[in-house]
């Protein structure tokens, strides 16, 4: 009996030992190592608004949020949108200048939305040492998984070194044809829709759908139902995620939204096998490597006479998601925020069709032309000045990093408030809010005073990898419309920004369409 006993009081104090660990450890990472973190930036100067366990200052900006929204239900149209989609930096910025600390959930962040400040501190790093912030790689795991985006280190360099090539412009030359293919289809439905009798097309969803084939196309193709089964999954998914409103860094936050979250876990696991299986018939096959870019990171590459060490399976289906999530949303917004912004300025709608008609003289559209479309390049860049597709962009310091006298330490969360820059009178003047595509006329970073301020696709070694198909594809599909038809704003528009993920027009975009 005495040894039941002792053995019975044995595994009691296990359990409480286990219990106490496990709290310790929660606690430690939710609280008081970040807490450790903060007081560290605190020490150093930073300060900003006061946080609250566990939400930290989630609260506060669900709640300003809330109302900023409920302001656009009527047509008032400004592109001054970082009062919209960010009101709370906006509020914050006016008590705490533009580097501060804020909380999303349990994890501490440094606010920066200071170019000069982002300069000093990224000199010197290279884009393998950067972090990403942990909270960030557990949320968007379904979408990136151990992709580009993600990575970090020596793994980073690799996937990056290899990857690189297969955006250059005799590759993409390649995937020109895809492109059109998909944007013709997109706008003959549009034709359909005109003659018989609806003018009026949500531009949102339609493009959106288009980029989304066209980089399944490019990626690891469409012409098989395998293809096509990923593609659909890919959409189920990130309906889910985009419909599951997360609070990142709230612990369990993710309960909320359980039975979305299993099925996006589901899906994810049926999308892996598939790109899995389309990986290793296509390593079999015997018949012409494709040229998506899947094709192209499984042939043999050399440099400098030596065979490049090629990406495994696993890694390959994490490439091919990210290229889907990170490049067909960004490209599609480009493009829907373009057609606002045309629709609001005929003038501009007529220059750009007057630069198509002398750059393509009537021909079919080649490669060599897109590069001739100059206005159309200025357009795009003060659309993603304006409505960046990518709001904003985290680091993770993996190193102390000094900042004049300021520390920042390691491990420290960064915030990069790219639409704060991009809308930030002090760096563009009086006229930041205007659509001004000219300003891009003789310089790269339309006149802003400061070279930082203007990051569209990024910055440093991690600068947007596929940029130069978004261009591609940008300038194709905004051709293949213009030439087609003229477009104004609907009167059902409803200006309302938000971040859904990524910056979108909340209510679509209702565009009224007429055949040239
Ligand atoms: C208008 C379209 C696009 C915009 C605005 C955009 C924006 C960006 C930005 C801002 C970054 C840097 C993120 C960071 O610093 O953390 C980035 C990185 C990246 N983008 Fe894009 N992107 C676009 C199109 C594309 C396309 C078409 C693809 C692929 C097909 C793509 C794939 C990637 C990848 C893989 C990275 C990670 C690069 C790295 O960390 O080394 N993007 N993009």
């Amino acid at each position: 009996m005495g040894f039941v006993h002792q053995f019975l009081q044995l595994i009691t104090l296990g359990m409480v030992v286990s219990f106490i660990f496990i709290l310790w450890k929660i606690l430690s990472s939710w609280w008081i190592s970040p807490y450790k973190a903060y007081q560290k930036l605190q020490n150093n100067g930073f300060t900003g608004p006061t946080p609250s366990f566990p939400l930290g200052n989630t609260k506060d900006m669900r709640r300003s949020n809330s109302s900023s929204s409920s302001s656009s239900q009527s047509f008032n149209f400004t592109n001054d949108i970082h009062s919209i989609v960010f009101p709370y930096f906006v509020r914050w910025r006016k008590s705490f200048g533009k580097v501060f600390i804020y909380w999303l959930g349990t994890q501490p962040f440094l606010y920066i939305g200071e170019p000069e400040f982002l300069k000093q501190m990224a000199s010197g790093i290279m884009g393998k040492n950067w972090g990403k912030p942990k909270v960030f790689k557990h949320d968007r795991k379904p979408m990136f998984g151990n992709g580009l985006v993600m990575l970090e280190g020596d793994d980073w360099a690799h996937h990056r070194h290899v990857i690189t090539p297969a955006f250059s412009s005799a590759n993409l030359k390649g995937m020109m044809s895809l492109m059109v293919e998909s944007t013709k289809n997109m706008l003959d439905h549009w034709s359909t829709l005109i003659a018989s009798g609806e003018p009026e097309i949500d531009v949102e969803k339609e493009v959106i759908r288009t980029a989304a084939e066209i980089i399944a196309k490019t990626s690891f193709g469409m012409d098989d139902q395998k293809g096509r089964e990923v593609f659909d999954k890919l959409r189920a998914m990130q309906v889910l995620l985009f419909q599951s409103n997360r609070m990142v860094g709230v612990p369990f936050s993710k309960l909320m939204y359980l039975r979305k979250t299993l099925h996006a876990r589901k899906l994810g696991k049926e999308i892996d096998q598939l790109l899995l299986s389309i990986i290793t018939s296509r390593k079999v096959s015997l018949g012409e490597p494709q040229q998506d870019l899947l094709g192209l990171l499984l042939a043999d590459n050399y440099i400098d006479g030596h065979l490049e060490k090629k990406l495994t399976n696993h890694e390959l289906v994490d490439e091919c998601k990210t290229f889907f999530f990170g490049g067909h949303e960004t490209t599609a917004l480009a493009l829907i925020w373009t057609l606002l912004l045309l629709a609001l300025h005929p003038e501009w709608q007529n220059q750009l069709r007057d630069e198509i008609k002398e750059v393509t003289e009537d021909r079919p559209l080649d490669y060599n032309m897109l590069a001739r479309l100059k206005k159309m390049g200025w357009v795009m860049n003060e659309v993603l000045r304006l409505y960046s597709p990518a709001p904003n962009a985290q680091r993770q310091t993996r190193g102390d990093i000094q900042v004049g006298d300021k520390s920042i330490p390691s491990g420290t969360n960064i915030w990069i408030d790219v639409v704060g820059m991009h809308h930030d009178p002090e760096l563009w003047g009086d006229d930041v809010y205007d659509f001004k595509p000219e300003r891009f006329k003789d310089s790269l970073h339309g006149g802003c005073k400061h070279k930082m301020g203007y990051l569209p696709f990024g910055f440093g070694g991690r600068m947007c990898v596929g940029r130069n198909l978004s261009m591609m594809e940008y300038r194709i599909v905004l051709t293949l419309v213009l030439r087609k038809f003229s477009f104004s704003l609907s009167p059902n528009y409803v200006h309302s920004p938000a971040i859904m993920l990524s910056l979108r027009p909340s209510q679509g975009l209702p565009l009224i369409f007429q055949h040239l």
